[in-house]
C-alpha cells in the first residue's frame, strides 16, 4: 500500500486530509495518484499502512513519547508486529509505566558504579556499610587536588602556627591529609565564596556535618583545627570575657597599688566556669585520653583552657576542671561521664556552640545513641555546629543520619571504607597442618614467625634490638585472657585488654603500643621458631610447659574491639584477626591499627572450621583491588 509521506502539498487542505482518511483504499489511491501528478517533485511515497497525518503536524516532530507509544502498538498489532522488535512484546503482560525502566536500569548502573561490575557477594549480604559511588569519590578528589598546604586554610594566624609547633610537633613536610582538606575548609565555612558569604550572614545558623575517612588518615585535626579556631574567635567577641578580664586587670592594679604580695586575683569566676563553648565525646577513657593530650598540645600556644574527663579520674578531679575558676573553653568526655554531670548540672551544656560526636559509628549505635542523642538534644539551644565523624558509615547510622539530620553535609574522602592497599592480608588456615585446628598454636606460631623475621634485621641502635609490637583481635572478652594466657605459657610477652580490665591499668598497657617512638630491648640471638623452643609442637599443641626460651622482640596485646576504635597506634605493623570479625565495620577497624598515616602494615586473619571464608575471601581481594569493602 502507499501513502505520501508528507501532505504539505498532497492534500493542499486539511479537508482533504479529513477525507482521505475516511474514504475507501481505492477512492484513496485516486487521490494520492492525482496528487502526484499535481506535484511530482513534493511528494515521496513510501510503502506503509494507512495512515495520514494532519496537514498541520507534518513538519514538526512529534512528542516523542506519543510517537513511541503509536508506533509499538501499531506494529504489534499487525501480522508482522512481532518482527524488528528490540523487546519481547508478550500480550497480556501489562508495559511498565515509561521511565520506570530507565530508572531500574539507572539503578543498576549506580550499584555498579559503587561496587565494580563484578561486586562482593557475601559482603553484600552482610550489608553494613552505605554506599558511596565512584563519581562522587572522584568529584572530591579533583576538588581537593589544589589544596596542599594548612597555610591555605582561614585561620587565626596563631592557630596555624600551632600545627607544625604543637599538633605535628617534629614533622617534616607537613601536608594536610585529603579529609583535612575537605574538612577544614568546610567547617570554617570558608571553602567557597558563597560559603563564606553566608556563615557570615547567618550568624547563629548551625552547621550539622559528617566526616568519615579511612582509619589513620587524620580526621582528630580535621575537627579540632577549626574548633578551636572557632573557640578563640567566640571569645574574642564575647563581652563577658572582656568585662571580666577588664576587671581582672583593675583588681591587678589595685593590688599593685596596695602592695599585697599574692593574694587570690579574683573571686569572680570566669565566664565559661562549668560552661564549656566546645565538647569532643569519644567512646573510651583511651580516647579521653589520646584526644584530650591533643587539645591540649595547642593550649600551650594559643591559650585555651580544656579539661579530660573520664571515669579514670576521680569525682574531685573533674569537679576542679570542670569548675575551675579559670574558666574551661573544651572538654574531652565519653556521653556516659557528661550526661551524668548533665543530670546534676544541666547548665554544663547551656553554651555549648561548638558538639564533636567522634567514633560516631560506635557512639551512634544501639548501646551508646540514646546517651549520645540526649547530649545533643539539651546541646541544641545554643548548637552552631555539629559535626560527626567517623571511619565507616554503617548502614544504621545512615538510615539514622537521614530521620534525625537530613541537612547534615557529607564529607567524605575518596577512599573511604576501603583499606589502604599498603596493608597486606595473609589468611591462615587452621584447619591445615601443622596446626589441626588449634587457632591459639596458629596465633602463637605466627607471632613466633614474625619475632624471627624481625630479628634477622638490625635494630637502629648497636647492640640493641628493634621490639615489634602486634596486636590480636579477638570477637569476645573472655577469649582475650585465655588467648593471652596461653600466648605467654608460649613464651611470648603477651596482655589482655577488654573491658573487664580496670581503667588505669588500661591506659598503662596501650601506652607502649599508641607511642610512635621506637621500642627497644638488648640485643640477644634468637631462639628461632616456636617449633625449635617446643618440644610437643606438633601435633596438637595445647598450652605446654614445654617452651625452652622466650621470644625476646615481641610485645603483644590481646584486645577484643575496645581496642579497635580510634586508638591510634602508629607503630604497630602487624595485627592478628584471632577471630574473623563479625562485619566490614570490624574489619576496617581492626586492620585500620596498622598502615595508619601512609605506613605499611600486614594482617593476619585465623580462619576455622566455622569461619566465613568468602567474607574473608572477598575483603582480601577488595584490599588487593583497593576497593571499598560494599
Ligand atoms: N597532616 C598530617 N601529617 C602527618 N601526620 C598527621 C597529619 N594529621 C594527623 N597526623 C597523624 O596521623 C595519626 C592518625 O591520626 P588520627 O588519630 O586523627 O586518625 P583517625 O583518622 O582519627 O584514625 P581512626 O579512624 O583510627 O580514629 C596521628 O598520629 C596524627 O598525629
Amino acid at each position: 500500500m502507499l501513502r505520501p509521506k508528507t501532505s504539505a502539498c498532497l492534500l493542499c487542505s486539511f479537508r482533504a486530509a479529513r477525507q482521505a482518511r475516511h474514504t475507501s483504499i481505492r477512492q484513496w489511491q485516486a487521490v494520492a495518484a492525482l496528487s502526484v501528478k499535481q506535484h511530482p517533485t513534493r511528494v515521496s511515497i513510501r510503502p506503509a499502512r494507512m495512515s495520514l497525518a494532519g496537514a498541520n503536524d507534518v513538519a514538526r516532530s512529534r512528542p516523542k513519547q506519543i510517537d513511541t507509544v503509536s508506533s509499538r502498538r501499531r506494529r504489534q498489532d499487525g501480522p508482522f508486529g512481532g518482527m524488528n522488535l528490540k523487546e519481547a512484546k508478550i500480550r497480556g503482560v501489562p508495559e511498565r509505566p515509561a521511565g520506570q525502566q530507565e530508572k531500574r536500569a539507572d539503578n543498576r548502573r549506580s550499584r555498579e558504579d559503587v561496587r565494580g561490575p563484578k561486586g562482593f557477594k557475601a559482603l553484600k549480604m552482610q550489608r553494613s556499610l552505605a554506599a558511596v559511588s565512584y563519581a562522587q569519590r572522584s568529584q572530591v578528589k579533583e576538588r581537593i587536588a589544589a589544596i596542599d598546604s594548612f597555610e591555605q586554610f582561614k585561620l587565626l594566624p596563631v592557630v596555624q602556627s600551632s600545627i607544625s609547633t604543637q599538633a605535628l610537633q617534629g614533622m617534616a613536610d607537613i601536608r594536610p591529609t585529603p579529609v583535612q582538606r575537605i574538612a577544614i575548609p568546610a567547617l570554617l565555612g570558608s571553602e567557597t565564596a558563597k560559603g563564606r558569604a553566608k556563615s557570615k550572614e547567618v550568624g547563629v545558623a548551625r552547621g550539622d556535618f559528617l566526616i568519615a575517612a579511612e582509619t589513620g588518615s587524620g580526621k582528630t585535626l580535621s575537627y579540632l583545627i577549626p574548633t578551636i579556631n572557632a573557640v578563640k574567635l567566640a571569645e574574642a567577641a564575647d563581652a563577658d570575657v572582656a568585662a571580666y578580664e577588664k576587671e581582672l586587670e583593675e583588681e591587678k592594679l589595685r593590688q599593685k597599688e596596695s602592695g599585697v604580695v599574692a593574694p587570690p586575683v579574683s573571686d569572680l569566676p570566669h565566664p565559661t566556669t562549668g560552661r564549656p563553648r566546645a565538647i569532643i565525646l569519644v567512646p573510651t577513657a583511651e580516647l579521653v585520653e589520646q584526644v584530650g593530650n591533643l587539645v591540649k598540645s595547642f593550649s600551650h600556644t594559643v591559650k585555651f583552657r580544656s579539661a579530660k574527663l573520664s571515669s579514670s579520674f576521680s569525682g574531685k578531679v573533674i569537679r576542679n576542671r570542670l569548675f575551675s575558676p579559670r574558666g574551661i573553653d573544651i572538654i574531652v568526655s565519653t556521653p556516659h561521664l557528661l550526661s551524668s554531670i548533665a543530670d546534676a548540672d544541666p547548665n554544663i551544656l547551656s553554651r555549648v556552640t561548638h558538639l564533636i560526636v567522634d567514633e560516631a559509628d560506635s557512639l551512634l549505635d544501639r548501646g551508646f545513641s540514646p546517651l549520645t542523642q540526649a547530649i545533643v538534644d539539651r546541646a541544641t539551644p545554643s548548637l552552631k555546629q555539629l559535626v560527626l565523624c567517623s571511619a565507616t558509615i554503617p548502614r544504621s547510622m545512615d538510615s539514622f543520619m537521614h530521620k534525625r539530620f537530613p541537612d547534615i553535609r557529607r564529607l567524605t574522602t575518596p577512599n573511604l571504607h576501603a583499606i589502604p592497599r599498603r596493608v597486606q592480608l595473609g589468611v591462615v588456615d587452621v584447619e591445615r597442618t601443622p596446626y589441626q585446628g588449634n587457632k591459639n598454636l596458629a596465633c602463637a606460631d605466627q607471632i613466633w614467625s614474625i619475632g624471627k623475621a624481625a630479628a634477622d634485621h638490625d635494630g637502629p641502635v648497636k647492640g640493641q634490638m628493634d621490639v615489634k609490637r602486634v596486636l590480636v583481635f579477638v570477637n569476645e572478652r573472655e577469649k582475650a585472657q585465655e588467648v593471652a594466657d596461653y600466648l605467654v605459657a608460649k613464651g611470648v610477652d603477651a596482655i589482655a585488654l577488654s573491658r573487664d580490665t580496670p581503667e588505669q591499668r588500661q591506659s598503662e598497657m596501650l601506652a607502649s603500643f599508641t607511642s610512635s617512638e621506637p621500642l627497644l630491648g638488648p640485643k640477644e640471638d634468637h631462639p628461632g621458631t616456636l617449633a625449635d623452643n617446643q618440644p610437643n609442637y606438633l601435633p596438637f599443641g595445647q598450652p605446654s610447659p614445654g617452651v625452652k626460651r622466650q621470644l625476646p622482640n615481641m610485645k603483644v596485646l590481646v584486645t577484643t574491639d575496645l581496642g579497635s576504635r580510634g586508638i591510634d597506634t602508629l607503630a604497630v605493623r602487624n595485627v592478628i584477626l584471632y577471630d574473623v570479625p563479625h562485619s566490614t565495620i570490624d574489619f576496617i577497624h581492626r586492620l585500620g591499627r596498622t598502615g595508619r598515616m601512609g605506613r605499611r602494615g600486614r594482617g593476619i586473619v585465623l580462619v576455622g572450621k566455622n569461619d566465613r571464608r568468602d567474607v574473608v575471601a572477598e575483603v582480601k581481594e577488595g584490599m588487593f583491588r583497593g576497593q571499598a569493602l560494599i
